[in-house]
């Protein structure tokens, strides 16, 4: 089954929201882990605990993995397999990019077929240009898995390259778009190219079209980056039934205690469901 699919059926069970594992050294402290191998390992595996059971999508970024090497990196693969066990979807938010040739060995890495690293779905960066993106997208449609392309973040520095225009006149994000759109043609209920727009952009009416996209938009920015659920009505209109909206340290911070994360999670999902007007 596809991607798309496969996540259009959970989010409608469990409710529209991605919590990410950002196991940063602050967060590491708040939970009274040491910042090493043992105390992301432990961060890792209760939250995996916590949340794989309930929540629709997990996104482990990928970098406070790598940032303790090797070692790390095999406790995000534990956690890819933790969250598979329990049910839920994962993404792998590693916002890989390069040129074509190089982003086969990532596809190999992020959608191969049995590649330990590989999630349900993974982060890209396009700014190589969408087309240096092909053979992931390839690999994870054959898969059945999905792809995350950036097209208007979170961070006000994004504004940089993300709002300049082509000479057609199309911002790059939106030839992001239209070029995910691409990709999603004819898909049913959902493709399984997504997209990223933070839920702290302003300005989206006005700049922007999603209404082509048929696949879901994942929106971090809930919580710590000061977007509340409430926001995503004004910042996606008519789009925000294919939001998928993320709060990574807003719940994290919740911890250690499975139950308080779970509730986190809960109260999150409760907040949007209630602007969906589910
Ligand atoms: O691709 C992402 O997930 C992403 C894109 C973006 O535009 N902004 C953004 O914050 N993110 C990621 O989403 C997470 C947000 O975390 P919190 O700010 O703690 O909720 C981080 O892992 C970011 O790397």
């Amino acid at each position: 089954m596809s991607f798309g699919s496969r996540l259009s059926r959970l989010v409608a069970e469990r409710g529209p929201l991605c919590v990410g594992i950002d196991p940063h050294p602050a967060l590491l402290a708040k939970w009274g882990l040491a910042d090493d191998i043992a105390g992301l390992e432990r961060f890792t595996l209760t939250t995996v605990e916590a949340l794989a059971g309930t929540v629709a999508v997990i996104k482990p970024q990928a970098a406070f993995f790598e940032r303790f090497g090797s070692k790390g990196v095999a406790v995000l693969e534990q956690a890819l397999a933790g969250i598979r066990e329990g049910g839920a979807l994962s993404v792998v938010d590693a916002k890989r990019g390069d040129i074509g040739s190089t982003m086969a060995a990532y596809a190999d890495a992020f959608a191969g077929a049995d590649s330990p690293l590989a999630g349900d779905a993974v982060t890209v960066s396009p700014f190589l240009g969408f087309g240096s993106l092909r053979p992931l997208l390839d690999l994870a449609a054959a898969n059945g898995r999905g792809v995350f392309v950036l097209a208007l973040t979170s961070n006000p520095e994004g504004a940089q390259v993300q709002h300049a225009r082509g000479a057609e006149g199309k911002t790059v994000a939106q030839s992001m778009i239209d070029a995910a759109a691409a990709e999603n043609a004819g898909a049913q209920p959902l493709g399984s190219v997504g997209v990223v727009v933070g839920a702290t952009v302003t300005g989206l009416g006005r700049e922007h079209d999603l209404s082509a996209l048929n696949g879901p938009i994942l929106s971090p920015g809930i919580g710590a980056q000061g977007a509340t659920a409430a926001d995503l009505k004004a910042v996606f209109g008519d789009a925000i039934g294919n939001v998928l909206p993320n709060s990574s340290r807003e719940v994290l911070g919740a911890g250690p205690g499975v139950s308080g994360l779970r509730e986190a999670a809960a109260r999150t999902v409760e907040s949007v469901r209630s602007v969906l007007g589910e």
